[in-house]
C-alpha cells in the first residue's frame, strides 16, 4: 500500500502555494454551506477564481477549496461540488491518486482484490483509454456533484469527436442552419496526405489543427494550408478542416448550465480567390480569437455584427448539453460570408475562459447554488 502511495504522489507543488493566497483564505471564511473543491491549472485558477467572483460567491455561502492532487480525494472535503480542468499530464496524475483511493476504499476486502483494482487502472492508463476515477469517486460519493463527468469531457479532447456530435444534430432550421466544416483526420505521418485530401474532396485553403486538445500550447498550434503538397510537412495526428470565409468575426457562445452568453471576437480574415491562387505552402498563425480580440464594441457592418438568433442558440445549447452530458463549455460559431443564416461550429471548448465572460460572477454563483438545490 505505502509503496503505491510513494509512486503515485508526484505532483505540482506550486498549486497548493498559490491556492493558499486566494482571498477566501486570507480573510476569515464566512459560514459556508456550499463547499466547491476545485482542481485547476494555475492558469485557469488565475483567470477564473478572481477576487470579485470569490467575494460574490462567499456572500452566497460558497467557498472554494483547492483539491490537493497529492492526496487521495476521499481524504479531502467534504465537498458539495467538484470543478476540474487540468492539462493532460496533470489529469493522469489525478488518475493515479484516484487509483490509490480505490485501493484504500477496498482495503478491507483483501489483497488480491486490491491488486486487481490497481491493475485495472494501470491497464487503462497504459493503453491510453479514458479511465478517470473521478467517476469512481462520484460513485462512492453520490452526494458530491462532479462537474463535469470526465468521460464526457473526453469528447471535447479530440477535434474529431467534438464536432461529430454537432454533425449528428438534426435541429429545425427555422432560425438558421448549423453545420460543421468538412474535415479529414490524418492519424499517421503523412506522405500520402495530399492524395488523401484529394480523395476526400476537400478544397484548399485548409485550417490544420492538432487532433488532440489537452490544454497544452501545442494543442492550440494551428496552420493555414494553401496547397495539398505542403501538408506533408506537418505533424500528425491532425485535423484538416476547410476554411470558411466569415467576414473575420466569430461568435463565442458560453454555456453555464442553462445560461447562455454570446460575445463577438475577431477571427481570421476572409481569403479572396486571388489570395488562394497566389499563395502556397503552410503558415502557422497565432491565437486570433483570444479574449483580447473582442469585437463587441467595434463599429462593424451590422450584417456582420448581428449575433446568431437567440432561439437557435438555445436549441443548440440544450441539445449539446444533453448529448455531450456537459454543463460547462463554449462553442466557436462563424456565419458564412454572404449568408444570413448559415452557421458553422468550428470548435468546442471545455471549461473555457469564463473569467472574460460578461457577468460570469453572478451567472456562475447562481449555477453553483442551483446545482446544490437540485
Ligand atoms: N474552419 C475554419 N474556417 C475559418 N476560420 C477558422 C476555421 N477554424 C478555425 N478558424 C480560425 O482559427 C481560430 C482558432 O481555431 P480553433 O478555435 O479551432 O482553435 P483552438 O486552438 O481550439 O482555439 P480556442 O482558443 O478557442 O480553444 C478561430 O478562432 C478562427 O479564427
Ligand atoms: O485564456 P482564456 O481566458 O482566453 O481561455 C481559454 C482557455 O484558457 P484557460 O484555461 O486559461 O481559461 C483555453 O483552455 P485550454 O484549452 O488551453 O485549457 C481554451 O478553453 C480556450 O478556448 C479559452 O479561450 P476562450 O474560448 O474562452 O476564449
Ligand atoms: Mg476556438
Ligand atoms: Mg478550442
Amino acid at each position: 500500500m505505502k509503496l503505491n502511495a510513494t509512486i503515485l504522489y508526484s505532483c505540482v507543488d506550486d498549486e497548493r502555494e498559490e491556492a493558499s493566497t486566494l482571498p477566501s483564505e486570507i480573510s476569515p471564511p464566512a459560514p459556508a454551506s456550499i463547499i466547491v473543491g476545485y482542481a485547476f491549472t494555475s492558469k485557469k485558477k488565475k483567470s477564473f477564481l478572481k477576487p470579485k467572483f470569490i467575494r460574490l460567491a462567499r456572500n452566497k455561502g460558497i467557498q472554494f477549496v483547492p483539491i490537493d492532487l497529492k492526496r487521495a480525494l476521499s481524504e479531502q472535503g467534504p465537498f458539495n461540488i467538484v470543478l476540474h480542468k487540468l492539462e493532460g499530464r496533470d489529469w493522469s496524475q489525478v488518475i493515479e491518486v484516484c487509483a490509490l483511493n480505490f485501493i484504500l476504499v477496498y482495503e478491507s476486502n483483501g489483497l488480491v482484490l486490491l491488486w486487481n483494482f490497481y491493475c485495472v487502472a494501470s491497464f487503462f492508463q497504459s493503453h491510453s483509454i479514458s479511465y478517470f476515477p473521478l467517476k469512481d469517486y462520484q460513485r462512492l460519493h453520490p452526494e458530491v456533484t462532479v462537474v463535469d463527468p470526465p468521460e464526457a469531457i473526453q469528447h471535447l479532447r479530440n477535434r474529431q469527436s467534438m464536432l461529430e456530435v454537432v454533425a449528428d444534430l438534426k435541429l429545425p432550421e427555422s432560425y438558421g442552419k448549423v453545420c460543421t466544416p468538412r474535415q479529414l483526420v490524418i492519424s499517421k505521418n503523412p506522405t500520402s496526405v495530399p492524395d488523401e485530401v484529394v480523395k476526400a474532396g476537400l478544397t484548399v485553403p485548409l485550417v490544420v489543427k492538432p487532433l488532440v486538445v489537452d490544454g497544452s500550447v501545442k494543442s492550440h498550434a494551428l496552420f493555414l494550408a494553401y496547397d495539398h503538397i505542403s501538408l506533408s510537412e506537418l505533424e500528425a495526428p491532425m485535423v484538416l478542416q476547410e476554411f470558411i470565409n466569415h467576414s473575420g468575426v466569430l461568435f463565442k457562445v458560453f454555456i453555464v448550465g442553462e445560461s447562455i452568453k454570446v460575445v463577438r471576437r475577431f477571427s481570421l480574415p476572409d481569403l479572396s480567390e486571388t489570395d488562394i491562387s497566389t499563395n502556397s505552402g503552410v503558415f502557422g498563425f497565432p491565437r486570433v480569437s483570444g479574449a483580447d480580440s473582442s469585437a463587441d464594441d467595434v463599429d462593424l457592418d451590422p450584417a456582420v455584427a448581428e449575433l446568431p438568433p437567440q432561439p437557435m442558440l438555445e436549441m443548440l445549447a440544450k441539445e449539446l448539453h444533453h448529448r455531450l452530458g456537459l454543463r460547462l463549455f463554449n462553442l466557436d460559431i462563424i456565419r458564412q460570408k454572404g449568408t444570413k443564416d448559415l452557421y458553422y461550429i468550428i470548435d468546442i471548448n471545455y471549461f473555457p475562459g469564463y473569467g472574460k465572460m460578461p457577468d460570469y460572477e453572478q451567472i456562475f454563483t447562481d449555477f453553483l447554488v442551483s446545482l446544490v438545490q437540485s
